[in-house]
């Protein structure tokens, strides 16, 4: 029985590295699991209703955030990021049984996963041919559904997907960098914050004011005055002219810290837009580095100290 368990929406089918991101949150038989072809429909459908969760990829090693994901995220009905998971990311070149090495000519991949392959391939491989899948497991499906002729000869797949596709490996560990991991999300509805760990990451979107010269110097500003160290920051235009970008960010700590509430303060007074894409534990569990005079109790004892100025209580 499926009622009443969470609906995940994720980039499918089965197999997918998104899939072992969502089991580090739902396993198998603890929700209802909802396979899509792309990370904006996943996204969509919590938007629709269609489901409660998305499970998607932000970030990686190899190529920095996934722009589809930080895209449909800064726009739109409003979702926030509740968690975060990251998977270790190899990649193993598989076929149908009885297709040799020397015989393949095409090779489908999921983009991301031909640029972790790309020096592999360019040694073993030189004039293979990308076709581009939706996911990792896409042409493993279509392999192993057999029947019309496919228009690629292998695939590079997660390797866990190998056996269960019923594929054959032709050459494994074909990924340039050993250590790829990406970094996934679980995105929902906005609504109570998750609780501060002392180990969080918060999200936000931010626009800067046209035409001002020192703008993005200003915004960094709100966070390096308070000891808020960012962990990841880039750049998206917003589509509506050129020149015109938004910056989608990491901050570590959690909005309910007093260092992080008051840098987004002073965003919500220097920018002309700030989207709170979520506060959420972080998957390493590594605790920020807090400095001299950037503790909760240094922002409230301040604050006290200030009210006594203003009430003249001060001594
Ligand atoms: O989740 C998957 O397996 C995907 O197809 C997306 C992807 C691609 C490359 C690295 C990590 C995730």
């Amino acid at each position: 029985m499926s009622e009443g368990l969470p609906r995940y929406a994720y980039l499918g089918p089965a197999g997918t590295f998104t899939e072992a991101a969502l089991r580090q949150v739902a396993p198998v038989g603890e929700c209802v699991d909802l396979p899509v072809s792309d990370v904006s429909s996943a996204i969509e459908a919590v938007r629709t209703g269609d489901a409660d969760f998305a499970v998607v990829a932000i970030e990686s090693t190899v190529e920095g955030g996934v722009t589809a994901t930080l895209d449909s995220l800064a726009g739109g009905d409003p979702l926030v990021i509740v968690r975060e998971m990251l998977v270790p990311v190899q990649f193993t070149l598989a076929a149908a049984p009885f297709v040799r090495i020397e015989d393949v000519r095409r090779i489908s991949a999921h983009p991301h996963a031909w640029v972790q392959c790309r020096r592999w391939l360019a040694r073993h491989l030189p004039s293979v041919v990308h076709v581009p899948a939706t996911s990792n497991t896409a042409p493993a499906a279509l392999i192993a559904a057999g029947g019309a002729e496919l228009p690629f000869d292998a695939a590079l797949v997660p390797p866990a997907a190998v056996d269960s596709y019923g594929l054959v490996p032709l050459a494994v560990d074909v990924a340039d960098n050993v250590s790829a991991q990406t970094r996934f999300v679980v995105v929902g509805h906005p609504g109570a914050v998750p609780p501060r760990t002392g180990a969080d990451k918060t999200t936000l979107v931010v626009h800067l004011p046209d035409n001002e010269a020192g703008a993005l110097l200003a915004m960094l500003e709100q966070f390096a005055v308070r000891g808020v160290n960012l962990s990841r920051i880039e750049s998206r235009p917003i589509g509506d002219a050129l020149g015109r970008y938004s910056f989608s960010l990491d901050a570590e700590g959690h909005i309910t810290d007093e260092r992080v509430g008051e840098a987004v303060m002073g965003l919500h007074r220097r920018c002309p837009y700030v989207r709170f894409l979520g506060s959420y534990p972080r998957a390493d569990a590594v605790e920020p580095t807090v400095h001299v005079g950037t503790a909760d109790t240094d922002f409230v004892g301040a604050r006290t100290w200030l009210q006594a100025l203003r009430s003249g209580t001060a001594t």
